[in-house]
């Protein structure tokens, strides 16, 4: 039955699962990889066809879902378009995407349950001790702006909240995956230690042991997961820029992020010595006439996973390999909403996470002012794609809002979460 199942599934998405394993992409020595992989898809396509028929129910809106505690998502996922993340990928949506990582990884295999609960929402149970946390600095905003939803929708968890918000917002962004969400977290008894949040200073030695021991993630997992910094800007890195964006498209899950992070850095967007941050090679932004663009900023955590010969070949395989990159993150994503549950104690309700806005279809490109004699490339057994070089003489501006504009207030309700040191 299982048997079938998987067969069934290895058919379906067949083409994925040749690419992964194609020798003109990958280094022999990733082919090994290919069958945990394939394993982790035939277990998710056991347990998502495992949930018995008998169990599926109609919810008040005339949705069809396979078990009946997915319905109270769907006003949920209404909730927090219309009073958080406005359909747009923008600021309120990046921020909860981080909170996602910040919830789920503080769990440690090797110091115990007692370091940290994983996905449990202990972030909004909590929200004085690890929104504190130096490695979460900012991140105050999105538990204040999640915490009203544990009152407005009290059969939810706060594990359940976050990671399903994180899916909602996901969904808003061009080009990402439809997220795969579970629910059924307990919710968090105690808050997570300190230390267990990658920071951009770390080497990548400790970077991969430290997801290794939080759930057991493979090199080619974080690679996947860092896809989430193709919508990401930073607020805090520097002091003195507010959304200093990680590639030119801070708004669209594409895979500049991946081709960008490999060119030479030529200068920093605002200071240059911040703990944590590289050159960057699209540093100008307007900020000096008044305006909010900010130039690009590049974490140095980036920069050496990108060069570094465990990663390297991984994350190079991402530029120009749309669908390659967002179903690795979508299933690395699914792993890391798991991190302190059993699969088999939660309920597939993916269901109800909302269509994912489709992609521009563009390829990548260099940015303009940037091309192939840029590229610092380690992975010397891919072959690079050949990208053409955008038009223009001078450096583009990343822009600061969704639609091209400078300003965008982002939604902000009051909370106990204050960030780090509580001085916001
Ligand atoms: C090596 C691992 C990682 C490190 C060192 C890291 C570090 C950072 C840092 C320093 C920022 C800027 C925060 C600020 O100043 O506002 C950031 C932003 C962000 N990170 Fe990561 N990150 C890592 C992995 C992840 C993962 C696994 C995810 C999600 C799956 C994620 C999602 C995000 C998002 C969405 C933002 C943007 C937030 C915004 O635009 O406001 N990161 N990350
Ligand atoms: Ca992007
Ligand atoms: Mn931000």
């Amino acid at each position: 039955m299982v048997y079938k199942q998987g067969v069934a599934l290895l058919k379906t998405s067949g083409h994925r699962v040749l690419s992964l394993s194609s020798p003109t992409l990958f280094t022999p020595d990733y082919n090994p990889m290919a069958f945990p992989a394939l394993l982790a898809l035939v277990a998710l396509a056991a347990s998502v066809r495992a949930a018995p028929a008998s169990s599926s129910a109609v919810c008040s809106d005339g949705t069809i879902v396979s078990n009946a505690v997915c319905c109270d998502f769907i006003p949920l996922a209404q909730d927090l378009q219309s009073m958080v993340l406005q359909n747009d990928c923008g600021e309120d949506a990046h921020e909860i995407i981080r909170l996602t990582f910040h919830d789920a990884i503080p769990i440690s295999r090797s110091l115990g349950p007692s370091a940290g609960g994983g996905a449990d929402g202990s972030m909004l149970i909590f929200p004085l001790v690890e929104p504190e946390f130096f490695a979460s600095n900012g991140i105050d905003d999105s538990v204040n702006n999640l915490i009203p939803f544990l009152s407005s929708h009290p059969t939810i968890s706060a594990g359940d909240l976050v990671q399903f918000a994180g899916a909602v917002a996901l969904s808003n962004c061009p080009g990402a995956p439809r997220a795969t969400f579970f629910a059924g977290r307990p919710n968090a008894t105690a808050p997570a230690i300190d230390g267990l949040i990658p920071e951009p200073q770390d080497n990548v030695t400790s970077i991969l042991a430290r997801f290794d021991d939080a759930g057991g993630f493979t090199p080619f997992e974080v690679v996947s997961l860092l896809a989430s910094h193709t919508i990401a800007r930073a607020d805090k890195v520097d002091p003195t820029l507010d959304a200093a964006p990680f590639d030119t498209t801070p708004f669209t899950f594409d895979t500049q992020f991946f081709l960008e992070t490999l060119l030479k850095g030529v200068g920093f967007p605002g200071t240059d010595d911040n703990v944590g941050e590289v050159a960057s090679p699209l540093p100008l932004g307007d900020t000096s006439t008044g305006g909010n663009d900010t130039g690009m900023m590049r974490l140095q955590s980036d920069f050496v996973l990108a060069r570094d010969e465990r990663t390297a070949c991984f994350w190079q395989s991402f530029v120009n390999q749309q669908d390659l990159m967002a179903e690795s993150f979508k299933a690395a994503f699914f792993k890391l909403s798991l991190l302190g549950h059993n699969q088999a104690d939660l309920v597939d309700c993916s269901e109800v996470v909302p269509i994912p806005v489709p992609g521009d279809g563009k390829p990548a490109t260099f940015p303009a002012t940037t091309g192939p004699q840029d590229l610092q490339l380690t992975c010397t057994a891919e072959r690079f794609p050949t990208l053409s070089v955008d038009p223009g003489a001078t450096e583009t501006l990343v822009p600061h809002c969704s639609d091209g504009g400078e300003n965008c207030p982002s939604v902000q309700f009051a909370g106990p979460a204050t960030g780090f040191n509580g001085t916001d």
